[in-house]
């Protein structure tokens, strides 16, 4: 097969190039470095340019004939995105349109996009699932509910085939070692409090602890990163077997509070890993876990790394590498 994947040198998406890569696809990646890392890309072939370029994109499209598009490529802080609105629209929105129509244009029909939970906006529920009601609370998830709307118009009238895989907290790293979260700056809890295990950081700042949860910290949905590039394969499958289009929340369906984050990192680490007790960060749900059982009825999808453990483990080793490195 071969699939273009779109912003293949960030986060996420250089550990699904490495997935394409080990199961035998020919994969592209394009990516215009602001967010990612052209070593971090393993496999295939490796184009730096940016979605906004039609013509590049009319080009590669034309000469890759892919099966797929793969789509990673987005700006990705919540904070950020209430601050600089106009930068998350152009960027998830504007040049995300613009990457359909290239394929429209070239005929690609399946389209695999990384969305998020965000899009729910306040819990209604305990646990999120499909039918949740869709009320974003800043412009970030409403960047990206924009483009699951866009995307079912574009099937209704073109065909364009399209997985949206809404992830929780993507989280953990390559079990081999050669990938890992390399964000700057770093805004997620899990990398923060390895830093601060590694000394890297003299502390973890714990953004309030009087929410309405057990210990008061904020609780989320920790998902390996592994098991999301699983779960774009199924989709991906699914896809190519003729499924129509589709939209899965992607989580394990157990919530973890922030303290109880840093004292598995302790325990994981061996090491003290400071706090300090902070403010609330505007705009963070108190509860956010995700009800995957479609995506594990329909895509056959099953988590292989759930055990908070295991994902610290794994992104444990890769801090201590990157400490070193640095
Ligand atoms: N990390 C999470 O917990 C999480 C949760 C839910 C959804 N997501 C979504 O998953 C996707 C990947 O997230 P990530 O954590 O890997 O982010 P990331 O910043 O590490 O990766 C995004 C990549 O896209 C590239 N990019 C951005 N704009 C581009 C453009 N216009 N043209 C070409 N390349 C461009 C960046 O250089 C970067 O390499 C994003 O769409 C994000 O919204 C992430
Ligand atoms: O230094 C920190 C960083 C985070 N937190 C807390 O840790 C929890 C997790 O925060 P992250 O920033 O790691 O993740 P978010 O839940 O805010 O965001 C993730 O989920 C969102 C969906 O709600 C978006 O998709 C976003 O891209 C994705 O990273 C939150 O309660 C946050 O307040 C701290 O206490 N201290």
């Amino acid at each position: 097969m071969k699939i273009l994947v779109v912003g293949g040198a960030g986060y996420i998406g250089s550990h699904m190039v490495k997935h394409l890569g080990l199961a035998g696809c020919a994969v592209t990646t394009l990516d215009n470095l602001s967010g990612g890392h052209a070593d971090a890309v393993l496999h295939g072939t490796f184009v730096q340019g940016d979605i906004a370029d039609r013509a590049l994109l009319d080009r590669l499209l034309a000469e890759g004939r892919f099966d797929a598009v793969m789509h990673f490529a987005s700006f990705i802080q919540v904070g950020e995105s209430v601050v600089a609105p106009a930068k998350y629209y152009q960027n998830n929105v504007v040049n995300t349109l613009n990457l359909l129509d290239a394929m429209v244009a070239a005929g690609v029909k399946r389209f695999i996009f990384s969305s998020t939970a965000a899009i729910f906006g306040e819990p209604q529920s305990d646990t999120i699932d499909e039918q949740h009601r869709q009320q974003p609370i800043n412009p970030y998830g409403r960047t990206k509910l924009m483009v699951e709307q866009a995307l079912a118009d574009y099937d209704r009238a073109y065909g364009l085939k399209s997985v949206c895989l809404r992830y929780f907290n993507a989280a953990g790293a390559d079990p081999a070692g050669e990938l890992g979260e390399r964000h700057d700056p770093e805004t997620h809890l899990i990398p923060l409090v390895l830093q601060a295990a590694s000394g890297r950081r003299s502390h973890i700042s714990v953004f309030g602890r009087d929410y309405d949860t057990p210990d008061g910290t904020c609780i989320r949905d920790y998902v390996h990163i592994n098991d999301l590039c699983q779960a774009h394969w199924l989709a991906l499958q699914s896809l190519m077997g003729g499924a129509g289009s589709q939209a899965y929340n992607l989580g394990n369906g157990s919530g973890f509070s922030v303290q109880e984050v840093i004292d598995t990192a302790r325990q994981v680490t061996g090491r003290e890993i400071p706090v300090v007790y902070a403010e609330r960060r505007a705009g963070d749900p108190a509860r956010l876990v995700a009800d995957s059982r479609a995506a594990t009825s329909q895509l056959g999808w099953k988590p292989q790394f759930a055990a908070l453990e295991t994902l610290i483990e794994h992104a444990w080793a890769w801090e201590q590498k990157r400490a070193v490195q640095l």
